[in-house]
């Protein structure tokens, strides 16, 4: 169970640099996290992001540093680790709950599989939707399934790439809480991939800047925002108001540094 327990460890990343050929994409990267925590990682367009969560996961090897999730380096397929993207990446000829229980077979999770299934599709609200296929589901729905195939592998280590960057802002706020709803249970490591300042303040716990190509750090603010949450009760208050302000103020300078190095070259 992914619950955080006390001892285990987190992900450190140090000095981490990577360069696609000639260009530098990442440069000196540092973070730290303590297990479960939730992270949101924001950046203008092309800094790294995605880069920086392959390597993450293990998909992509880093050039220089050192990376450590939950203690032992990256490596692609990892048990404790499930990514999940904007686009749903459903198996297309299976149905809602096949999608679902084929990840629990995968990772020969223990248990009833229709029963953890069955209460998975039941949190993210598409009771009744078991046995359509990802043809039959709205995009919202399919990202829905993806959430909960996500959180149906267990895992200790959750690397979320814009998943819901493809959605509309109800639906968006919908699966945010549901996001929510289901971490608040399992307290699962976080790193989110997100464009959405809205979305990284009302989910996180510290929302971390990178400037423009190559990525560096620019700030790591902490959103000391009571638990649980609720996003749209959330946006109506000061507190989130200010850090939005203070983000956007991060984003504005993060921009600025692709002004002052144009083409990324390090
Ligand atoms: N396999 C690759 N080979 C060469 N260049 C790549 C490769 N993958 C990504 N890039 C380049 O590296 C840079 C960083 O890409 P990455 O996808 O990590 O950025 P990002 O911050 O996630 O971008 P976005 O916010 O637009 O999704 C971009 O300029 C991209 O064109």
């Amino acid at each position: 169970m992914s619950v955080a327990a006390p001892g285990q460890e987190g992900i450190r990343i140090e000095a981490v640099s990577h360069r696609y050929g000639d260009v530098a994409i990442l440069d000196g990267i540092r973070i730290e996290s303590r297990p479960g925590q939730f992270i949101a990682l924001i950046g203008p367009s092309g800094c790294g992001k995605t880069t920086l969560l392959d390597i993450m996961c293990g998909i992509r090897k880093h050039q220089s540093g050192n990376v450590l999730v939950g203690g032992r380096p990256p490596v692609e397929g990892r048990a404790d680790t499930a990514r999940m993207f904007a686009r749903d990446a459903l198996l297309p000829w299976r149905t809602a709950s096949a999608n679902i229980d084929f990840a629990l077979k995968a990772r020969r999770r223990p248990g009833n599989h229709d029963a953890i299934t069955a209460q998975l599709l039941e949190d993210v609200g598409l009771t009744g939707f078991a046995d359509n296929y990802p043809s039959q589901l709205s995009q919202g729905m399919r990202q829905r399934v993806a959430l909960a195939r996500t959180f149906s592998l267990e895992s200790d280590f959750l690397f979320l790439d814009e998943p819901f960057g493809a959605l509309d802002a109800q639906t968006k706020l919908v699966l945010q809480e549901k996001l929510l709803s289901l971490w608040e249970r399992t307290r699962s490591t976080v790193v989110l991939v997100t464009h959405d300042l809205g979305e990284a303040i009302a989910l996180a716990d510290r929302v971390v800047v990178m400037t423009a190509r190559p990525g560096r750090i620019l700030a790591d603010v902490p959103i000391d925002l009571p638990r649980p949450r609720s996003v749209s009760a959330l946006q109506k208050t000061r507190a989130y108001h200010d850090l939005y302000a203070q983000l956007w103020d991060s984003l504005e300078q993060a921009t600025a540094s692709a002004r002052l190095h144009p083409g990324g070259n390090a």
